[in-house]
């Protein structure tokens, strides 16, 4: 560091006694030329040591901006497991050690069991990750109990008999797998129109497992997350480990995994490195517990085959728009809470929804209710039925006007 340089001496002001009054004015002026001098010196040197100083304060800042961000990126990331009277259960990710520890009452305020935590090197809860600006919670849906089961779902029989086979069994009786000697499937591919319970498929077999629910929608990963896809799939396998038993459902797979086109764009390479990691983690599954992958897609045609592959999904289930039994079923479980005239027979009406997914009997169901409301009345009629049933085809062909394939 430059030393500062020394102050220039203060001139000093000699008269003789037996100086004539002109010697003593010329000495005087002399005097004051030296301190104009001297004065004119000092305002350097301050300007000097202004602009040193101003240079010094952007160093201290920069340190400063530093030094918060070494801080902060020794914090680790933790969820809170349970709040107790003794302090926060906190359970670090990646390496899921469990620990006790305290946290000033200003955190613990607003601090929830299942937040996901910022901790130091001593444990301590540092700050509460807010969930907006955390892609992992926002690209993932993490659900602990679904409340889905086999029996809300109508007319999938088969459907939810191969999934059980497939998923349900290799959870609940790992052990008669490993006896007989034969692997489960690695992964399940629901396909089929949308609307058709391939979602509701899923979580029923996470509830009836008692299994952590984590859905990750494809095209979410390549619209939302560009640049974090990749990351964000081994992330979903890392909380599935945290959470097993668990089902990782990826909606909307054909976002990721679309066969490869010509077109070499940035874009694309982005959604193959997605892909590659989603493989890479199906390749390494066997070692991974109890959890167990399903996709779905409405676009199967669409499909790289190298997902397909024996590993990883193997075991193909279409789920298609029901039948006639099936859309008497899906109307039965949609009408079950309503009130409903003792001339509506669904199994008549059935027969005239041929085409309709079970996501537009759901909502048909909720129509017909809001034109006996309209009406005045308090319970459904058939005549509601069919009201709401023109509604949705006059939707449907609304909406099937010709949109370019984004
Ligand atoms: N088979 C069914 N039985 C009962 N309800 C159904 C059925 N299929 C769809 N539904 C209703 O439609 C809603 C949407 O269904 P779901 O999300 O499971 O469809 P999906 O096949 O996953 O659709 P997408 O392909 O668009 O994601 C459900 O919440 C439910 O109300």
């Amino acid at each position: 560091m430059s030393r500062s340089p020394s102050l220039p001496e203060r001139p000093r002001l000699e008269l003789d006694p037996d100086m004539t009054p002109d010697e003593r004015l010329e000495a005087l002026r002399e005097h004051f030329k030296e301190i104009v001098q001297v004065n004119e010196q000092l305002t350097e040197q301050l300007d000097a040591a202004r602009d040193r100083q101003h240079d010094l304060t952007d160093e201290v800042d920069q340190l400063e901006r530093e030094n918060e961000t070494l801080k902060t990126s020794s914090l680790y990331i933790a969820t809170a497991e349970e709040l107790t009277d003794d302090g926060v259960v906190v359970k670090q990710h990646g390496n899921n050690q469990e620990v006790l520890t305290e946290v000033s009452p200003s955190i613990r305020d607003g601090l929830e069991a299942g937040d996901r935590v910022a901790i130091n090197d001593s444990f301590g809860v540092k700050q509460i990750l807010d969930p907006e600006t955390d892609a992992r919670a926002q690209a993932m849906q993490v659900d602990g109990s679904p409340d889905v089961s086999y029996s809300d779902i109508g007319g999938l029989e088969e459907q939810i008999r191969e999934v059980r086979e497939a998923v349900e069994e290799p959870l609940v009786n790992a052990d008669q797998f490993r006896e007989v000697g034969i692997e489960p499937p690695s992964g399940v591919l629901l396909h089929g129109p949308p609307g058709t319970g391939k979602t509701m498929l899923a979580k029923a077999v996470a509830n009836e497992t008692d299994a952590t629910f984590i859905k990750m929608a494809g095209s979410e990963l390549v619209r939302k997350f560009i640049g974090e896809g990749a990351r964000l799939v081994r992330d979903l396998f890392e909380l599935a480990a945290e959470r097993e038993p668990a089902i990782i459902f990826i909606d909307e797979i054909d976002a990721i995994a679309a066969k490869r086109t010509e077109s070499k764009t940035s874009g694309d390479a982005e959604v193959q490195r997605t892909m590659m990691q989603l493989l890479s983690e199906m390749d390494g599954f066997d070692e991974r517990g109890e959890i167990r992958i399903i996709a779905a897609t409405n676009r199967f045609d669409m499909l790289d085959r190298a997902i397909l592959r024996p590993g990883r999904f193997d075991r193909l289930i279409e789920v298609p728009n029901p039948d006639r039994e099936g859309r008497e079923r899906i109307l039965e479980i949609h009408t079950e809470e309503m009130n409903l005239d003792d001339d509506v027979d669904l199994g008549a009406f059935a027969t005239e929804t041929d085409g309709l997914s079970g996501a537009e009997l759901a909502s048909l169901a909720t129509e017909a209710g809001m034109f006996a409301i309209r009406d005045g009345r308090t319970t459904v009629q058939q005549s509601d039925l069919h009201d709401a049933l023109e509604k949705i085809e006059a939707d449907d062909d609304a909406s099937s006007v010709p949109v370019a394939f984004a």
